[in-house]
């Protein structure tokens, strides 16, 4: 079909089942959110060696990198944080096609940016994880520093301090970090991708 840009779509011959069904396992996008220091990347990167050391075909996009390279161009006013997040869930998406267990660990702090995100992907391919920590636990741990430098007036805009971060309603899984140890947490996700037939 041709679109109103004169954009024509090739189909290939190797489709995103074809890719599946060589790798014996389902391809979908494990969207870490929650609050700078809630544990996002931490889990997000035991998860993925352990995905890896069961076999399973694996890819972590995390905010601070992504922010190094493909996103440099952005901050942090709302704007950027939605483009942000456009373009992590349509590269996302073409991990996805390429059969990969895609684990993204972005704040992704705009319910509608979040919710885009999923409506780009088939049933079952956006599974939600809320990573739950309290701002004051957040705070305490700040393992980069950056709360104290928001409190300071040194970063404006901080999410959690003056800048919004809102819950997931209905997320696949929460994973509160204040009472999991990230162990717990991810043998609870690998759980839900057996128990959901993704592996
Ligand atoms: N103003 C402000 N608010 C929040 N976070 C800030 C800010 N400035 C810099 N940082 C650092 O950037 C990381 C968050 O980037 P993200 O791409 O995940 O943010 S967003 O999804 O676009 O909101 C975040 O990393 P994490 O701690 O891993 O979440 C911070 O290290
Ligand atoms: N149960 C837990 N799960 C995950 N992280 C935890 C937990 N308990 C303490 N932490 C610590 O909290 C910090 C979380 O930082 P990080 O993973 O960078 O968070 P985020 O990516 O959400 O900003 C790390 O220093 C980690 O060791």
């Amino acid at each position: 079909m041709v679109s109103e840009k004169n954009i024509v779509w090739h189909e290939g011959k190797v489709t995103k089942l074809h890719r599946q069904n060589m790798n014996r396992h389902k391809s979908a996008i494990l969207w870490f959110t929650g609050l700078s220091g809630s544990g996002k990347s931490t889990l997000s990167v035991e998860l993925e060696k352990s995905l890896y050391e069961m076999g399973i075909k694996t890819f972590r996009l995390d905010g601070d990198n992504i922010r190094h390279g493909l996103n440099s161009d952005l901050g942090f006013a709302e704007k950027d944080r939605n483009e942000n997040i456009r373009r992590i869930g349509e590269v996302s998406k073409l991990m996805v096609e390429a059969g990969l267990m895609t684990l993204t660990a972005f704040i992704s702090p705009y319910k509608k940016d979040r919710e885009f995100v999923r409506s780009l992907m088939e049933g079952g391919e956006f599974i939600e994880i809320y990573v739950h920590a309290s701002v004051e636990e957040c705070e305490n741990r700040d393992p980069k520093g950056l709360y104290k430098k928001a409190r300071a007036g040194k970063i404006n805009g901080f999410t959690g301090i003056d800048s919004p971060y809102e819950m997931p309603v209905e997320p696949e899984l929460i994973i509160n970090t204040e009472v999991m140890t990230i162990n717990e947490s991810v043998l609870k996700i690998i759980s839900y991708l057996k128990e959901h037939h993704y592996m």
